[in-house]
């Protein structure tokens, strides 16, 4: 992954959440001025949609800061596969940094699945992260009753938490707890009227592009998880949270996060073979994946990253970020409880070593094929 590649923050949350106004902040910032920034323009359509089906109007503004702003042509793919020759001058792109905003009823999931993999895009943009509004004032509602606004908070990598100008304190602290339950590993931070540091937006990803050392204690935030479990006495998931009161309809019921740390290094190729398996079986519920493995015979280790039933390529990265050699997987997901994948990782682990693993053909190639 070279470091020339243009990051690409996906910036989402419900409607009137506040992104435009966080984006409408961050455009200002000098820092930005080489941005392109694409939106689109049907508030009510999500993006997912749009990348099939409509083809808005080609407007491009380019904004008194220099930014420029696009709003979404044909599909995602078109529109990021043209940025490069259509803003460019004298053969060289004007930006080296994407933000997209989806509209408030967009699943982040297809549009990150997208950026992940499609050759078209890869060849020129990393994926940076997600990053979510939220509103303090109406969240909990919203929460309870619009699988989007849940499946956006659970999905991100960083959360912004909006007019807490307007909020009541005590409201604040309990959607706090509630995010953390969801979703502990994301940076939380409390926005007013937009105004957000653009360095705590960005470089959400698994590994500094620059020195390709893995950013574990970020991305990972251990101390979360175990927040997360303190404060309701095991795992943040299933919901064993705080929310124990009447309100059966709560959708986060379902939706929580862990993370499984495995002492020994693995087998070359057991993880792919079983995360795999796992996603044919369940990706629908493995809203997303994040991971560094210790694993026989590399130096290095591989960074994995998914979302729902699609994986971003393994990587590996040239050097671990500290003496922790473990290997650590984060899973966000919707009604799969940790004991259930720790089972099936334990099967896995176990079939594999008699050489009986052949779910997806890995176990048998695996002499023949050590990668
Ligand atoms: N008091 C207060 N108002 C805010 C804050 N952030 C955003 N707003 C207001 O909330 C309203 C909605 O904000 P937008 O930025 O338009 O939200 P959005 O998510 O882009 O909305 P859609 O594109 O319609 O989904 C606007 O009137 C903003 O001025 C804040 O921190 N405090």
């Amino acid at each position: 992954m070279p470091e020339s590649l243009i990051p690409v923050t996906l910036l989402t949350g419900f409607l009137g959440s506040g992104k435009t106004t966080v984006l409408n902040h961050l455009v200002r910032r000098p820092g930005l001025a080489r941005t392109l920034v694409i939106i689109n323009e049907f508030g009510e359509v999500g993006l997912d949609h749009l990348l099939m089906s409509r083809l808005p109007d080609d407007s491009v503004v380019e904004m008194s800061s220099g930014c420029l702003c696009c709003t979404i042509r044909g599909d995602l793919v078109s529109t990021l596969k043209d940025a490069h020759w259509r803003f460019s001058r004298g053969g060289e792109s004007q930006f080296d940094r994407v933000v997209i905003e989806t509209t408030g009823l967009a699943d982040p999931a297809p549009i990150v699945q997208t950026l992940m993999t499609v050759g078209v895009i890869t060849r020129r943009y990393r994926f940076d992260g997600v990053v979510t509004t939220v509103d303090l004032t109406n969240a909990e509602r919203t929460l309870d009753t619009q699988p989007e606004a849940l499946k956006q908070a659970a999905m991100a990598d960083c959360l912004l938490l909006t007019k807490a100008d307007l909020a009541e304190p005590a409201a604040v602290t309990a959607l706090e707890q509630r995010l953390l339950a969801i979703n502990p590993s994301a940076r939380r931070l409390r926005v007013h009227n937009g105004a957000v540091a653009p360095d705590s937006l960005f470089g959400l990803g698994l590994f500094d592009p620059a020195t390709k050392i893995p950013d574990v204690a970020r991305w990972l935030n251990e101390e979360a998880f175990l927040d997360a479990q303190d404060a309701h006495g095991h795992d943040a998931h299933l919901g064993h949270g705080h929310h124990h009161d009447h309100d059966l309809n709560r959708h986060d019921e379902r939706i929580g996060a862990f993370c499984l740390v495995l002492d020994q290094p693995l087998d070359s190729g057991l993880i792919d073979a079983w995360l795999d398996q796992q996603l044919s079986l369940c990706g629908r519920d493995m809203l997303r994946i994040k991971g560094i493995l210790n694993v026989q015979g590399r130096s290095g280790p591989l960074v994995i990253q998914g979302v729902q039933h699609v994986r971003h390529p393994t990587m590996e990265l040239p050097a671990w970020p500290s003496d922790d050699r473990r290997s650590k997987l984060v899973f966000i997901t919707r009604g799969i409880a940790r004991e259930t994948i720790e089972a099936s990782l334990g099967a896995f682990i176990n079939a594999w070593q008699q050489g009986e693993t052949s779910p997806v053909g890995a176990g048998k190639d695996r002499q023949a094929n050590p990668t």
